[in-house]
């Protein structure tokens, strides 16, 4: 089903409007299709010796210019069946063949297709005189049975059956040739004794014709070829068309398309199966051709762009932090205040915080409501070195840990690093400022 919905969907594709040969049937005779073809149907569609004319609902074959009508087609057995379209409805009737006898089944030097299915033939012969007998042929053994509504007094028509091959050439010296006829099929076999009567009814029913074998290796040849130039100029109208979609479609479609053109001309044959078998296999092939083609030459380089891109991002990244980082300590860097500005800041040393080593830390604010600790030195020993060697220690610390809390951690425009080189800290005591509350200037 699968299969159908996808010669289907080719279907839709065709855009180009391309007949193909599809089956049809002529009054109770169906689906016919190759190697059949009608009379009318494009160039290619089933095979010349096959081709039938559908007059008054009867499907017409010529056979060595024999006419006759196809009964019924056994696509499984490769085999069909006919009747003499000549065949007169009177009680006597005899094959109206003129052509040469048949040398072997119903081949001519033009025509090599068609052979009959049939293993009994039953040959007309006209004699100058009484057969009284039955005859016995060279090879086999032949009844002569008269026909004697056919019988003159100087033509004695007698019809005898033979097999496999005709024996026209052994025919007694005083008759002559008049026609003959294959008689059923493999299957079904007229007995050698049977009667003018017997023959009639075999006669009325027809003989099976087969197709050769030797003609389906021409023909897979042929429909092969046939079928390649026809996926092959698809291919190249699709591509050549404006439409994006018929574009797209173009190699899928040319596999589909050609499927399609073998199931046409071989419908569900064992060709045609094979043909399905290779197409997948090339589909499959080509699928991972275009993959390690892609691997190669995109998704590897994709893949190698995309992790230096991330690299370079995370890499972005770091810095930008560390720019930000370096950004912020800018505001932190020491400013100069002048004694008026502390007094301002830390209201006249209004609330004083508590009592380092070096003197009174005093609450003070900056504007915007910054809230900060403002020390004033008192007790310095060293000239204030303090504020000048611990800050570039401090930030380099501070690079090294650029999440560390302390960075949140409200600016104090005069900041003092316990690292700089100061005697070992005294732990403040009120009696250890000698002028606590009272902050010289610094
Ligand atoms: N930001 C602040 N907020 C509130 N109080 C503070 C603040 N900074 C300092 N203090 C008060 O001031 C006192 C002295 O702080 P400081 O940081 O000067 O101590 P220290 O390190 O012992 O001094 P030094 O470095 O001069 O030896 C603290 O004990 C605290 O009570």
């Amino acid at each position: 089903s699968t299969l159908s919905a996808l010669l289907m969907k080719t279907e839709l594709l065709d855009v180009q409007g391309q007949t193909f040969c599809p089956s049809s049937s002529c009054g109770l005779l169906q689906d016919i299709r190759y190697p059949f073809r009608k009379r009318g149907d494009p160039p290619g569609c089933g095979f010349p010796e096959y081709e039938l004319v559908c007059i008054d609902n009867k499907a017409i074959i010529y056979i060595n210019r024999g006419k006759y009508f196809v009964t019924s087609i056994s696509y499984t057995d490769n085999t069909f069946w006919v009747v003499d379209a000549n065949l007169d409805n009177s009680s006597c009737p005899i094959p109206e063949s003129s052509q040469y006898p048949y040398a072997y089944g119903l081949q001519s030097e033009n025509i090599t297709l068609l052979y009959p299915d049939a293993i009994t033939w039953a040959a007309f012969v006209s004699c100058s005189e009484l057969i009284r007998s039955n005859a016995v042929s060279l090879y086999t053994s032949v009844m002569y049975k008269p026909v004697d509504c056919r019988s003159t007094k100087n033509s004695l028509v007698y019809v005898f059956i033979t097999k496999y091959s005709p024996e026209v050439g052994n025919i007694k010296p005083s008759c002559r040739y008049l026609s003959m006829t294959p008689l059923g099929s493999w299957h079904v076999r007229a007995p050698d004794n049977a009667s003018f009567e017997d023959v009639v009814i075999f006669m009325r029913n027809g003989f099976s014709v087969r197709f050769p074998e030797q003609i389906e290796d021409r023909t897979y040849r042929f429909i092969i070829n046939l079928c390649l130039n026809d996926s092959v100029s698809y291919f190249y109208t699709q591509i050549s068309s404006s439409s994006i979609l018929n574009q797209t479609s173009a190699i899928v479609g040319m596999d589909l398309h050609f499927l399609r053109c073998v199931n046409d001309y071989s419908y569900r044959t064992k060709l045609f199966w094979t043909a399905v078998a290779v197409v997948s296999i090339m589909d499959i092939l080509k699928f991972m051709i275009v993959l390690a083609i892609l691997s190669r030459f995109v998704f590897s380089p994709l893949a190698v762009f995309t992790f230096l891109g991330y690299k370079y991002w995370k890499t972005r990244i770091s810095i930008d932090a560390v720019e930000k980082f370096l950004q912020m300590q800018q505001t932190l860097s020491p400013t100069r205040y002048a004694y008026t500005d502390i007094t301002a800041i830390t209201g006249h040393f209004r609330e004083k915080l508590g009592q380092g080593g070096y003197g009174s830390v005093y609450k003070g604010a900056l504007p915007g409501d910054v809230f900060v600790a403002v020390k004033m030195l008192a007790n310095s020993c060293c000239n204030g070195d303090e504020f000048c060697h611990s800050p570039e220690k401090k930030e380099k610390k501070k690079i090294k840990i650029p999440r560390g809390p302390h960075l949140s951690a409200s600016p104090s425009p005069l900041f003092c690093s316990r690292r700089a080189a100061r005697p070992r800290r005294r732990r403040s005591t009120p009696t250890s400022v000698p002028r606590a509350g009272q902050p010289r200037k610094p």
